[in-house]
Protein backbone atom coordinates (compact mmCIF):
# COMPACT_ATOMS: atom_id res chain seq x y z
CA UNK A 1 0.00 0.00 0.00
CA UNK A 2 1.17 3.72 -0.82
CA UNK A 3 1.68 6.38 1.31
CA UNK A 4 3.97 5.70 3.90
CA UNK A 5 6.15 8.85 5.04
CA UNK A 6 9.58 7.85 6.80
CA UNK A 7 11.38 10.40 8.78
CA UNK A 8 14.68 9.28 9.91
CA UNK A 9 17.50 11.24 11.71
CA UNK A 10 15.79 14.49 11.76
CA UNK A 11 17.86 17.98 12.91
CA UNK A 12 16.25 21.39 11.89
CA UNK A 13 17.50 25.03 13.06
CA UNK A 14 15.79 28.08 12.58
CA UNK A 15 19.10 30.11 11.96
CA UNK A 16 21.41 28.92 14.85
CA UNK A 17 18.85 28.36 16.92
CA UNK A 18 18.63 24.25 16.91
CA UNK A 19 14.83 23.02 17.56
CA UNK A 20 14.33 18.98 16.48
CA UNK A 21 17.88 17.06 17.35
CA UNK A 22 17.52 13.75 15.45
CA UNK A 23 13.87 12.94 15.09
CA UNK A 24 12.49 9.79 13.71
CA UNK A 25 8.97 8.68 12.77
CA UNK A 26 7.41 6.36 10.54
CA UNK A 27 4.13 7.11 9.39
CA UNK A 28 2.44 3.62 7.64
CA UNK A 29 -1.14 3.39 6.05
CA UNK A 30 -3.78 2.68 8.18
CA UNK A 31 -2.05 3.95 11.35
CA UNK A 32 -3.19 7.00 13.60
CA UNK A 33 0.25 8.35 14.86
CA UNK A 34 0.19 11.08 17.25
CA UNK A 35 3.09 13.83 17.29
CA UNK A 36 2.77 14.85 21.45
CA UNK A 37 5.55 17.48 24.11
CA UNK A 38 4.45 20.40 25.67
CA UNK A 39 4.83 24.21 23.85
CA UNK A 40 7.57 25.05 21.87
CA UNK A 41 8.62 20.87 21.93
CA UNK A 42 9.02 21.27 17.88
CA UNK A 43 6.05 19.51 16.89
CA UNK A 44 4.73 21.88 14.20
CA UNK A 45 8.26 22.79 13.21
CA UNK A 46 8.86 18.45 12.60
CA UNK A 47 5.35 18.54 10.53
CA UNK A 48 6.24 21.21 8.56
CA UNK A 49 9.74 19.01 7.61
CA UNK A 50 7.26 15.94 6.64
CA UNK A 51 5.13 18.31 4.50
CA UNK A 52 8.32 19.49 2.78
CA UNK A 53 7.52 23.33 3.70
CA UNK A 54 11.00 22.72 5.78
CA UNK A 55 14.04 21.29 4.79
CA UNK A 56 15.65 19.63 7.42
CA UNK A 57 19.66 20.35 8.20
CA UNK A 58 20.27 16.69 8.52
CA UNK A 59 18.36 13.67 8.11
CA UNK A 60 15.93 12.41 5.49
CA UNK A 61 12.28 12.50 4.84
CA UNK A 62 11.29 9.69 2.35
CA UNK A 63 7.88 9.21 0.65
CA UNK A 64 7.40 5.11 -0.21
CA UNK A 65 10.86 5.37 -0.84
CA UNK A 66 11.69 8.81 -2.39
CA UNK A 67 13.05 11.97 -0.49
CA UNK A 68 10.69 14.78 -0.56
CA UNK A 69 12.31 17.27 -1.76
CA UNK A 70 13.19 15.66 -5.53
CA UNK A 71 9.02 15.38 -5.49
CA UNK A 72 7.12 18.30 -7.61
CA UNK A 73 5.11 20.02 -5.39
CA UNK A 74 2.12 18.77 -7.02
CA UNK A 75 3.49 15.25 -6.82
CA UNK A 76 3.73 15.57 -3.18
CA UNK A 77 0.48 17.39 -2.45
CA UNK A 78 -1.57 14.27 -4.33
CA UNK A 79 0.30 12.01 -2.03
CA UNK A 80 -0.45 14.44 1.64
CA UNK A 81 -2.87 16.47 2.66
CA UNK A 82 -1.93 18.72 5.16
CA UNK A 83 -4.48 20.83 7.97
CA UNK A 84 -2.68 23.73 9.56
CA UNK A 85 -2.76 25.44 13.13
CA UNK A 86 -4.27 28.68 11.65
CA UNK A 87 -5.54 28.23 7.85
CA UNK A 88 -5.00 31.77 6.19
CA UNK A 89 -8.48 32.07 4.34
CA UNK A 90 -9.70 35.71 4.25
CA UNK A 91 -10.16 35.51 0.55
CA UNK A 92 -13.07 36.42 -1.23
CA UNK A 93 -14.63 32.45 -1.49
CA UNK A 94 -17.48 30.49 -0.26
CA UNK A 95 -17.09 27.41 1.68
CA UNK A 96 -17.96 24.92 -1.57
CA UNK A 97 -14.86 26.94 -3.69
CA UNK A 98 -12.32 26.23 -0.72
CA UNK A 99 -12.90 22.32 -0.85
CA UNK A 100 -12.97 22.36 -4.34
CA UNK A 101 -9.34 23.65 -4.64
CA UNK A 102 -8.39 20.22 -2.66
CA UNK A 103 -9.10 18.20 -6.23
CA UNK A 104 -6.85 21.05 -7.73
CA UNK A 105 -3.18 18.51 -7.56
CA UNK A 106 -5.27 15.91 -9.45
CA UNK A 107 -6.20 18.41 -12.33
CA UNK A 108 -4.27 18.30 -15.42
CA UNK A 109 -3.38 22.09 -16.77
CA UNK A 110 -6.80 23.81 -18.19
CA UNK A 111 -8.87 20.58 -17.03
CA UNK A 112 -12.03 21.81 -15.42
CA UNK A 113 -13.66 19.68 -12.24
CA UNK A 114 -15.87 17.42 -13.05
CA UNK A 115 -19.36 15.94 -11.66
CA UNK A 116 -17.08 13.69 -10.52
CA UNK A 117 -15.35 16.49 -8.28
CA UNK A 118 -18.04 17.81 -7.17
CA UNK A 119 -19.38 14.72 -5.77
CA UNK A 120 -15.67 13.98 -3.49
CA UNK A 121 -15.79 17.50 -2.36
CA UNK A 122 -19.81 17.25 -1.16
CA UNK A 123 -18.81 13.76 0.75
CA UNK A 124 -16.12 15.64 2.24
CA UNK A 125 -18.17 18.27 3.36
CA UNK A 126 -20.98 15.80 4.63
CA UNK A 127 -18.20 13.94 6.55
CA UNK A 128 -16.82 17.06 8.04
CA UNK A 129 -20.23 18.87 8.86
CA UNK A 130 -20.20 21.69 6.59
CA UNK A 131 -22.65 20.91 4.07
CA UNK A 132 -24.70 23.37 5.12
CA UNK A 133 -22.45 25.81 5.10
CA UNK A 134 -21.39 25.51 1.48
CA UNK A 135 -23.24 28.81 0.20
CA UNK A 136 -21.42 30.85 3.36
CA UNK A 137 -18.63 33.08 2.68
CA UNK A 138 -15.43 32.09 4.28
CA UNK A 139 -14.57 35.30 6.17
CA UNK A 140 -17.71 35.10 7.99
CA UNK A 141 -17.52 31.66 9.74
CA UNK A 142 -16.56 30.98 12.89
CA UNK A 143 -13.28 30.29 14.10
CA UNK A 144 -14.73 25.89 14.93
CA UNK A 145 -16.43 26.05 11.44
CA UNK A 146 -13.49 27.25 9.60
CA UNK A 147 -11.39 24.40 11.38
CA UNK A 148 -13.62 22.11 9.40
CA UNK A 149 -13.96 23.33 6.26
CA UNK A 150 -10.34 22.72 5.86
CA UNK A 151 -10.33 19.81 7.06
CA UNK A 152 -13.15 18.72 4.56
CA UNK A 153 -10.73 20.56 1.71
CA UNK A 154 -8.24 18.19 3.18
CA UNK A 155 -10.73 15.20 2.63
CA UNK A 156 -11.44 16.19 -0.98
CA UNK A 157 -7.74 16.24 -2.05
CA UNK A 158 -8.61 12.29 -1.09
CA UNK A 159 -4.71 12.09 0.22
CA UNK A 160 -3.09 8.97 1.21
CA UNK A 161 -1.63 10.30 4.28
CA UNK A 162 -3.48 13.29 5.89
CA UNK A 163 -1.01 15.61 8.17
CA UNK A 164 -2.76 17.63 10.88
CA UNK A 165 -1.64 20.10 13.10
CA UNK A 166 -4.11 20.05 16.53
CA UNK A 167 -7.09 19.73 13.73
CA UNK A 168 -9.15 20.16 17.44
CA UNK A 169 -7.78 23.71 18.45
CA UNK A 170 -11.48 25.91 18.23
CA UNK A 171 -13.69 23.01 18.36
CA UNK A 172 -16.16 22.02 20.65
CA UNK A 173 -16.20 18.82 22.12
CA UNK A 174 -18.97 17.26 20.29
CA UNK A 175 -16.50 18.42 17.18
CA UNK A 176 -13.28 17.44 18.81
CA UNK A 177 -14.33 13.48 19.05
CA UNK A 178 -16.37 13.64 15.55
CA UNK A 179 -13.34 14.57 14.08
CA UNK A 180 -10.75 12.44 16.08
CA UNK A 181 -13.69 9.46 14.81
CA UNK A 182 -13.25 10.69 11.60
CA UNK A 183 -9.92 10.31 11.27
CA UNK A 184 -9.90 7.04 12.75
CA UNK A 185 -12.40 5.63 10.45
CA UNK A 186 -10.40 7.23 7.56
CA UNK A 187 -7.24 5.21 8.87
CA UNK A 188 -9.35 1.89 9.50
CA UNK A 189 -11.29 1.84 6.32
CA UNK A 190 -9.38 3.41 4.06
CA UNK A 191 -6.13 2.93 4.86
CA UNK A 192 -4.63 6.36 4.98
CA UNK A 193 -2.15 7.06 7.08
CA UNK A 194 -2.84 9.88 9.34
CA UNK A 195 0.02 12.00 11.64
CA UNK A 196 -1.59 14.41 14.04
CA UNK A 197 -0.15 16.95 16.69
CA UNK A 198 -2.57 16.71 19.46
CA UNK A 199 -2.56 18.58 22.61
CA UNK A 200 -5.10 16.47 24.71
CA UNK A 201 -2.73 13.35 26.52
CA UNK A 202 -6.78 11.64 26.78
CA UNK A 203 -7.47 11.93 22.95
CA UNK A 204 -3.95 10.56 21.82
CA UNK A 205 -4.52 7.59 24.62
CA UNK A 206 -7.98 7.45 23.43
CA UNK A 207 -7.76 7.62 19.35
CA UNK A 208 -3.53 7.14 18.28
CA UNK A 209 -2.38 3.84 17.44
CA UNK A 210 1.15 5.68 18.16
CA UNK A 211 2.41 8.52 19.45
CA UNK A 212 6.08 10.41 19.40
CA UNK A 213 6.57 12.29 22.44
CA UNK A 214 8.98 15.21 22.11
CA UNK A 215 10.91 17.24 24.65
CA UNK A 216 12.60 20.09 23.73
CA UNK A 217 12.79 18.95 20.55
CA UNK A 218 14.11 15.67 21.17
CA UNK A 219 11.88 12.27 21.09
CA UNK A 220 11.21 11.58 24.27
CA UNK A 221 9.98 8.07 23.22
CA UNK A 222 7.51 6.67 20.67
CA UNK A 223 5.29 3.89 20.74
CA UNK A 224 2.26 2.68 21.37
CA UNK A 225 0.29 5.31 23.94
CA UNK A 226 -0.40 3.14 26.46
CA UNK A 227 2.85 2.75 26.83
CA UNK A 228 4.12 6.47 25.81
CA UNK A 229 1.77 8.34 28.09
CA UNK A 230 2.94 7.03 31.63
CA UNK A 231 2.47 9.31 34.91
CA UNK A 232 6.79 9.04 35.17
CA UNK A 233 6.80 10.24 31.27
CA UNK A 234 4.45 13.02 31.56
CA UNK A 235 6.00 14.53 35.04
CA UNK A 236 9.14 14.43 33.41
CA UNK A 237 8.11 15.97 30.20
CA UNK A 238 5.62 18.36 31.17
CA UNK A 239 6.27 18.65 34.91
CA UNK A 240 2.71 17.58 36.33
CA UNK A 241 1.71 15.08 38.05
CA UNK A 242 -0.63 12.96 36.87
CA UNK A 243 -2.28 9.28 36.98
CA UNK A 244 -3.70 7.01 34.85
CA UNK A 245 -7.36 5.93 35.80
CA UNK A 246 -10.49 4.43 34.30
CA UNK A 247 -13.21 6.28 32.60
CA UNK A 248 -16.64 5.72 33.88
CA UNK A 249 -18.47 6.27 30.92
CA UNK A 250 -16.41 3.83 28.32
CA UNK A 251 -13.88 1.83 30.74
CA UNK A 252 -11.04 2.59 29.20
CA UNK A 253 -7.62 4.51 30.20
CA UNK A 254 -8.14 7.98 31.47
CA UNK A 255 -5.39 10.38 32.31
CA UNK A 256 -5.60 12.86 35.26
CA UNK A 257 -3.42 15.86 36.40
CA UNK A 258 -3.19 17.23 39.68
CA UNK A 259 -4.71 20.77 39.42
N1 LIG B 1 9.76 30.80 12.22
C1 LIG B 1 10.45 30.64 13.37
N2 LIG B 1 11.61 31.29 13.58
C2 LIG B 1 12.33 31.13 14.71
N3 LIG B 1 11.97 30.31 15.73
C3 LIG B 1 10.82 29.63 15.57
C4 LIG B 1 10.01 29.76 14.40
N4 LIG B 1 8.93 28.94 14.54
C5 LIG B 1 9.07 28.35 15.75
N5 LIG B 1 10.20 28.75 16.37
C6 LIG B 1 10.69 28.29 17.68
O1 LIG B 1 10.94 26.89 17.60
C7 LIG B 1 10.54 26.24 18.79
C8 LIG B 1 9.57 25.11 18.43
O2 LIG B 1 8.39 25.66 17.89
P1 LIG B 1 7.20 24.78 17.38
O3 LIG B 1 6.15 25.70 16.86
O4 LIG B 1 7.73 23.74 16.46
O5 LIG B 1 6.75 24.08 18.74
P2 LIG B 1 5.41 23.31 19.11
O6 LIG B 1 5.82 22.11 19.89
O7 LIG B 1 4.59 23.10 17.89
O8 LIG B 1 4.69 24.34 20.09
P3 LIG B 1 3.14 24.66 20.46
O9 LIG B 1 2.66 23.51 21.28
O10 LIG B 1 3.25 25.90 21.27
O11 LIG B 1 2.39 24.84 19.17
C9 LIG B 1 9.89 27.30 19.67
O12 LIG B 1 10.80 27.65 20.69
C10 LIG B 1 9.65 28.46 18.74
O13 LIG B 1 9.80 29.68 19.42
Amino acid sequence: MKGKLDASGVSFSYGNRRVLRDVSLSVQPGVFSAIIGPNGSGKTTFLKNLLRQLTPQRGTVLLDGREIRELSRREYARAAGSVPQNPSLDYEYTVEDIVLMGRYPHLGRLQRLSAGDREIAHEAMRRAEVLELRDQHITRLSGGEAQRVVIARALTQEPQILALDEPTNHLDIRHQTAILGLLKDLCRDKGIAVVTILHDLNFALGYADMVLLLHEGSVYSSGPPGEILTPRAIEEVYGVEAAVTTNPINGKPHIVYRT
